[in-house]
């Protein structure tokens, strides 16, 4: 898969971890920083990546932040981003299942390596499931 891979520095560790991971499965990363653990501030990173997936350059976006609340928020301020917190395999295939969540977004300082991965193969893993969720997600955007 095409991916955005991005982060702040609390997320860093584990972005960069990421990006190898998945380079290594054969998906194509892009990874729009952050490049150093330096503090750095969260919109930086979520805006541009945002605006690549809701352009369409991306199948898919994976963002990491402390919390992950930032880069969620700062992510759906894209109309055509539908971006999802998940902390556990679970949420990340309800993400996709119910939400066509096209973002996910990782708190990186409550989730460890292996969760992390564990996250991202059920997020990439998992369709849309369409039927009565395509009508809810057809009325998010104002
Ligand atoms: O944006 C966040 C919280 O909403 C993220 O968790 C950030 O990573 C966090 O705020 C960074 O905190 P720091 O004290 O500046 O390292």
């Amino acid at each position: 898969m095409k991916l955005a891979l991005g982060s702040d520095h609390a997320g860093f560790a584990h972005k960069e971890m990421l990006r190898d991971w998945l380079r290594a499965q054969g998906h194509d990363v892009q990874d729009f920083g952050t490049h150093s653990a330096d503090s750095m501030d969260y919109p930086d990173v979520a805006h541009p990546l945002s605006a690549a997936v809701e352009a369409g350059i991306f199948d898919l976006g994976l963002l990491l932040c402390g919390s992950a609340n930032g880069v969620c928020i700062t992510a759906n301020k894209h109309a055509g981003v539908r971006a999802a917190i998940a902390w556990l395999p679970e949420l990340a295939a309800l993400a996709r299942q119910h939400n066509d969540a096209n973002v996910l977004c990782i708190p990186a300082r409550y989730v460890d390596e292996k969760l992390t991965r564990e996250i991202v193969s059920t997020f990439l893993e998992t369709n849309f499931e369409g039927g009565r969720h395509q009508l809810r997600v057809a009325k998010i955007n104002c």
